[in-house]
């Protein structure tokens, strides 16, 4: 017989519902002792003992036939329903839980009723009746674990996610828990700091940060289908990036996904990635807002559901990256945090995330947002820079960052409202810049796609004018895997960039003799390259 208690929590040391959450680092207070037991409890108990146990192991399967899933669902017919009161609903854009009009999120919805963008509310009464400390030893507590599902990042916060959502219903991949990656040399060496960080979100299933929102939607597109509702596929446009984690976490669900790319306009490696999970891929002759307009008319039309960001299903997996930074820092609130932004769903993601922690009693405080754009597909830059007076949507230029090149992004509401409300700043970057960035970043080592190239080209701004400071903890978003973007980079390195390659590194071609790889290396010995830096 299997103990309820390894699957509810236990502290062994229990303190009061902390007043100061350890949050400042140049500040830090003692940091408060629970130590939680077990690693895939849910939250639905409250913290009521002192009791101790040893820490247990995720993995106790009853016999060899039993999977990951069998496993979850035995222990939670032992510990009883997941969702615990947890709830959340789809309300209009900056209206609370409590808004006279609400969607359940089996509800198939884009919009409010007057045509605004809709958010998740969770019941934060309900989740704020667990104290920070709580929220901060059940997350760490489900890292680096495998027991389903919270061996993944995102659902490692499931109650802040989708609490209600079957565990048997979730698709998943065990994405997030990426690298926090201390740029120690890129900081040192071209920008005088020494806590600059970068979040590898790029670094996951499909190679970009929409894992972590897609399988948030796939998993309650999973349960509609369950539940009868008519979706016979899930659709979107993309840059690139979206395609490529629909058609993966579609594929791996056995549901039919459908993308909109606008043609040539997407690297050759996130195109293959849709074709090679079996979508059916459409390449429009357009850009992406073509495609974007294309798709919300056909998901209106038919039992196709919508999986770009104007559906605020993505943002909740999205969020779990702010939380996860957090954690990261031992729950230490960075100073700023830089995002690139295209669509723009993203850095509102971020804001909701850090305030969410904020509100629960995580952390005291949330960090500055920046939002980092292309110079080609500047839309919100531009309406920053009217002193938020005016939006006007443009067409965008062709951009080597491809996956931002977006002219009126779905989210800049969203976008707005974080920066407002994180004291956010936007910055801009050009082709040259970008490139330049890049090929710096990864001359220390990283191997960065030109979206971060846009974000460290805001880094390096802010940090000339002397905005971000020299010991501030900031953090860059880091969105795609380079290896999406080798053409690029193979072209920057080659000089086949008229006026581009500061940092260019090309191959030297050599006779395949001793004496022709001598001279070369007799070259090299005496160049200033081999100056330490
Ligand atoms: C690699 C990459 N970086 C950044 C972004 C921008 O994210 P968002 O559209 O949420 O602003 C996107 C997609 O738009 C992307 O694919
Ligand atoms: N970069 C995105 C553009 C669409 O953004 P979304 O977050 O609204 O899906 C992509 O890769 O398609």
């Amino acid at each position: 017989m299997v103990s309820s208690s390894l699957f509810n929590p236990s502290f062994s040391t229990l303190t009061p519902k902390p007043t100061n959450p350890t949050t400042n680092r140049k500040n830090r207070l003692a940091p408060t002792v629970i130590t939680c037991t077990s690693s895939t409890y849910d939250s639905s108990s409250p913290i009521t003992s002192t009791n101790s146990h040893p820490p247990q192991q995720s993995h106790n399967r009853r016999n060899a036939e039993e999977n990951i899933k069998d496993e979850a669902r035995r222990h939670r017919s032992v510990s009883g329903s997941e969702s615990r009161g947890f709830t959340a609903r789809y309300v209009p854009f900056n209206e609370g839980f409590d808004s006279p009009e609400w969607y359940s999120l089996d509800d198939i919805v884009y919009r409010s009723r007057s045509g605004k963008l809709l958010d998740v509310q969770h019941d934060m009464e309900a989740l704020s009746r667990f104290d920070g400390a709580y929220w901060r030893s059940l997350f760490d507590s489900r890292v680096g674990r495998t027991a389903w599902p919270y061996g993944s990042g995102v659902w490692s916060k499931k109650e802040w996610v989708l609490p209600e959502i079957d565990a048997d219903d979730i698709v998943s991949a065990f994405e997030g828990n990426s690298n926090l990656f201390w740029a120690e040399r890129f900081g040192k060496q071209y920008l005088s700091m020494n806590d600059l960080w970068v979040k590898h979100c790029g670094i996951s299933h499909t190679g970009s940060f929409k894992d972590l929102g897609m399988t948030v939607l796939v998993s309650q597109v999973n349960r509609l289908r369950k539940l009868n509702r008519p979706v016979v596929g899930v659709g979107c446009a993309s840059t690139g990036d979206t395609s490529a984690a629909l058609s993966a976490y579609c594929a791996a669900a056995g549901i039919p996904s459908i993308v909109f790319l606008p043609a040539n306009k997407i690297s050759t490696a996130q195109l293959v990635q849709p074709i090679a999970n079996g979508a059916l891929v459409l390449s429009i002759d357009t850009d992406f807002d073509g495609c974007m307009k294309l798709i919300r008319e056909i998901t209106s039309e038919l039992p196709i559901y919508l999986a770009n960001s104007l559906n605020s299903l993505r943002l909740e997996g999205q969020k779990t990256a702010a939380i996860e930074i957090l954690q990261q820092f031992d729950w230490e609130v960075p100073d700023w945090v830089i995002v690139p932004g295209g669509n723009l769903g993203n850095i509102y993601a971020f804001y909701k995330g850090f305030k969410m922690c904020k509100d629960l009693g995580l952390v005291d405080r949330i960090p500055r947002l920046v939002c980092a754009q292309a110079a080609n597909a500047n839309p919100l830059y531009r309406y920053y820079k009217s002193g938020w007076k005016e939006f006007k949507a443009v067409t965008a230029k062709s951009t080597f960052a491809s996956a931002i090149q977006i002219g009126d992004p779905v989210s800049i509401d969203r976008a707005v409202f974080a920066l407002r409300n994180s004291e956010g700043i936007v910055e801009e970057a050009s082709e040259e810049e970008l490139m330049d960035a890049m090929a710096q970043a990864d001359s220390t080592g990283m191997f960065i796609c030109p979206h971060t190239g846009v974000a460290l080209t805001a880094l390096i701004k802010l940090r000339r004018s002397g905005v971000i400071g020299p010991t501030d903890r900031t953090v860059v978003v880091s969105t795609a895997h380079g290896l999406k973007f080798t053409q690029s980079k193979t072209d920057y390195h080659s000089g086949a960039i008229p006026g581009m390659g500061r940092f260019a590194n090309p191959p030297v071609t050599v006779n395949a003799d001793f004496g022709s790889v001598m001279d070369v290396l007799k070259g090299f010995l005496k160049s200033d390259r081999l100056k330490s830096k």
